[in-house]
């Protein structure tokens, strides 16, 4: 796909500058202080300009230039990953993220003091008086901080900081080297430890209770003053690393993969015979760098050695706190990009990376580094959900790995479950085929869970520290799958997205930069903001064609042609899809001013076979007929012929009394595909067998959700924002299966999510209140981006 940023504005017949004051100058224009319906709906229609729909088209083909300004990238922090330079110099932010993408290898990450401290622990193989890897111990040199702690250096979190700081005054101490460094370690120690107790629980690094204590038994041992041994705060870290080891006992911990073998050198009595049954096949445990630091200065394990020697290679002598991140990286970064709106940039790097999850998929699930016998929710949720809606063939009957009872879990033994891996797995609940069990279970065991952590404001994460993480998952939970379109997920999404604000919470703090990157939001916010001024210059030039058309005569108010409009560009967004985003608009309006006409109790049979004949005829004589015309005369002769036989087929059921709810639907879904080229000299296609299982249940549920939506109109509040219907339920299985599975020959997949895309218009508004639905009309369509 070519770069947004070729722009050609000279060639163009008009230029946004031109026509369009910029859409947050408009939107300020036309909605000082609050918004209103009718000042959008009357947006631009003093302004005189004439589009024809071809020049609309004309508009769309240019490449405004949506990324002019650099990528942002921020690397000078100490503890940034410091290996993967194949991005740092690209300008085009397009371009920057697919080398990200096509570079991520094992994954970027940030070091990890702490881990870095444990490898320099490490003793000269020879024998000699020295460190096995002086490139580590220089590391921790180079990056204490001013404060003279180790740590994060712009997000203070007490338990990263001191247990930074810690292992790093040990490391140094144990070498005998920087005295100053190791004293001013200790002082911030000192200063610092009571912030313990102000410390949110769910922010305690990975295993800090059992890790914290050895290393203060460490620095006892080699004769370090002045540390906080016996304070009452310390004493209580003691306790919770009792509770721990009741948890997971040690016999349990010695014969299955659990999260300890993350936080090996926290742990006594150890029986490593056992244990190295447990490493995994890159040599590390639990791709921990300071456990297996500790476990090769335990048994001289070659593996454990070749693992840090490699980590340390690739790090220039650091160590971040896991590694590889390969699949957590991938995973999230699709995530990412998908609901910033910016995945179609990147659609090739994305399916090498759905491969790549493919090809290390286990039965047990995936964990954060491939090949790992431990696996989570979190990232098996990612898993299957992407790969699922990728086209791979997944069991979501992985999940049973993690349930127990009527609960789900992250992983066994797990001391508090947090929101975020949950969210994941209700997230992967909805994509359900037919009679998957565990999908309902999961999604009703998600939901109860997240609206209780809602509830009870207890939504910190122990994950991430994201500010938005709390919206994310509200918006998440008021807005099912199925209610989702993608424009209005877009929108909000950038307005949560953190970029590289958001902190993970591993043993350390960390960051991600695949993950969590100012580029991705960047490039997103752009793009939306040359998306929505496009489509408020198409929103004009609806506007204009409504009044051309004489609309309202027909009983279809501005606010009607607004909602149409929304839900086609809601679904269809991008800048050269104009052409598929009016026929929707145009399309669902005329069928419905037909509809009215055929249903009108003083229309005739004759009335109606006369409208068909002159429609077949070429006549035009009813004003509706008219209009219809005229909308299939705009397209080239062959889209023309084949959208007017299209109308035929609607026309007739419309006259045998079938046309309303979910005939309009599969009317829609046929105009799309066959305005986006996907009929184009295949017209057999819509006799196949595939397109008309689909055809079929689309207008089934089509006009359930009609019903359910004009049941809802009639309601007074009109408040309802749950559809709960069985057979409905089921009808949506069916049909996510259908479109998502891997196609059969003939019909193609973009043509299959075409029907997923129209009935999500029809589950959005049978879903949403009116005040929502106008609440997102106004963030997608006028509301600036900041
Ligand atoms: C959510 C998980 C486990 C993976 C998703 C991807 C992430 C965020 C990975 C980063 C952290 C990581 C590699 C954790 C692995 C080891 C682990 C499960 C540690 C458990 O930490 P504890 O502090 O022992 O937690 P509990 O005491 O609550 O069990």
């Amino acid at each position: 796909m070519g770069s947004l940023s070729t722009m050609n504005l000279n060639h163009s017949p008009m230029s946004y500058s031109g026509i369009l004051p910029s859409s947050s100058a408009k939107a300020k224009l036309l909605l000082p202080g609050c918004f209103s319906i009718s000042a959008w709906m009357n947006n631009g229609k003093n302004l005189n300009c004439q589009l024809t729909h071809k020049k609309i088209s004309k508009v769309a083909e240019i490449r405004v230039a949506t990324v002019n300004a650099p990528p942002v990238h921020d690397q000078d922090d100490s503890t940034e990953n410091q290996c993967h330079d194949a991005v740092n110099n690209i300008e085009d932010p397009i371009e920057y993220i697919r080398t990200l993408l096509r570079t991520t290898g094992d994954g970027r990450i940030s070091v990890s003091p702490y881990d870095t401290a444990w490898v320099a622990l490490i003793k000269d193989l020879q024998g000699r008086d020295a460190p096995e890897f002086p490139s580590s111990l220089e590391w921790i040199i180079q990056n204490q901080l001013a404060d003279g702690s180790w740590g994060d250096a712009k997000f203070f979190c007490v338990y990263d900081r001191l247990v930074n700081t810690i292992a790093c005054v040990v490391a140094l101490r144990s070498w005998d080297v920087h005295a100053e460094k190791v004293e001013r370690g200790v002082r911030y120690i000192n200063e610092n430890v009571e912030k313990l107790r102000d410390g949110n629980e769910e922010h305690m690094t990975c295993g800090f209770e059992v890790v914290f204590p050895a290393l203060l038994q460490r620095a006892k041992s080699l004769g370090i003053q002045d540390l906080p041994y016996d304070a009452p705060v310390i004493q209580e870290i003691y306790h919770s690393r009792e509770q721990k080891s009741k948890r997971i006992p040690l016999e349990m911990m010695h014969k299955v993969p659990t999260s300890l073998l993350f936080s090996l050198e926290g742990l006594e009595n150890l029986e490593w015979d056992k244990l190295l049954k447990l490493q995994s096949a890159d040599g590390s445990f639990l791709t921990s760098p300071s456990s297996t630091a500790f476990a090769f200065m335990q048994t001289r394990d070659p593996k454990c050695y070749q693992f840090i020697k490699n980590t340390i290679q690739t790090f220039n002598g650091g160590a971040p706190h896991t590694y590889p991140v390969d699949v957590f990286g991938r995973l999230w970064a699709i995530d990412r990009l998908q609901r910033l709106g910016i995945s179609r940039f990147f659609e090739s790097e994305i399916a090498d990376c759905i491969a790549h999850i493919h090809r290390f998929w286990t039965e047990k699930g995936v964990f954060s580094g491939r090949e790992s016998e431990f696996c989570d929710i979190d990232d098996t949720s990612m898993g299957v959900r992407l790969m699922r809606m990728h086209g791979y063939d997944v069991d979501p009957n992985v999940l049973k790995n993690f349930k127990k009872d009527d609960k789900f879990s992250c992983y066994g033994g797990q001391m508090i479950e947090s929101p975020s891996p949950i969210y994941n797995l209700y997230r992967a609940s909805q994509l359900r085929f037919p009679g998957e069990q565990i999908l309902e279970d999961a999604n009703k065991f998600a939901y109860d869970f997240l609206q209780e952590k809602l509830a009870h404001n207890q939504i910190l994460d122990k994950w991430v520290i994201s500010k938005h993480l709390p919206d994310e998952i509200k918006l998440g939970l008021e807005m099912p799958w199925y209610a989702t379109l993608p424009r209005v997920e877009a929108r909000y999404y950038i307005q949560y997205y953190a970029g590289s604000g958001d902190v993970w919470i591993g043993k350390t703090l960390y960051r991600m930069p695949e993950i969590s990157n100012d580029t991705y939001h960047e490039l997103a916010k752009t793009d939306f903001k040359r998306c929505q001024a496009q489509h408020q210059f198409e929103w004009i030039y609806m506007q204009e064609w409504y009044e051309s058309c004489n609309m309202e005569e027909f009983g279809i108010s501005r606010k009607e042609l607004l909602v149409a409009y929304f839900l086609a560009t809601a679904s269809i967004f991008e800048l050269e899809r104009a052409n598929e985003r009016i026929a929707w608009a145009k399309s669902q309006i005329i069928s419905t001013i037909i509809a009215s006409f055929f249903n009108n109790q003083n229309t005739s049979p004759e009335d109606k076979l006369a409208f068909l004949t002159d429609f077949k005829n070429g006549n035009s004589t009813n004003m509706a007929l008219v209009t219809l015309t005229q909308f299939l005369e705009g397209f080239d002769r062959y889209t023309s012929h084949q959208l007017k036989n299209a109308w035929s087929v609607w026309l007739r059921k419309l006259q045998q009394g079938e046309g309303n709810g979910g005939a309009d639907a599969e009317l829609l879904v046929n105009t799309l595909n066959i305005c986006a080229g996907h009929i184009a000299f295949r017209e057999e296609i819509l006799a196949h067998n595939d397109y008309k299982t689909l055809s079929n249940l689309t207008s089934k549920i089509c006009r359930q959700l009609s019903q359910i939506q004009n049941e809802k109109e009639l309601e007074t509040e009109g408040q309802k924002t749950s559809i709960k219907n069985k057979e409905l339920e089921e009808d949506m299985q069916r049909l996510v299966k259908l479109v998502l599975e891997k196609s059969r020959v003939g019909i193609n997949r973009d043509m299959k999510k075409t029907f997923l895309a129209v009935v999500k218009t029809y589950y959005y508004k049978a879903y949403h209140s009116a005040q929502a639905i106008d609440n997102h009309m106004f963030k997608v369509l006028f509301e600036p981006v900041a």
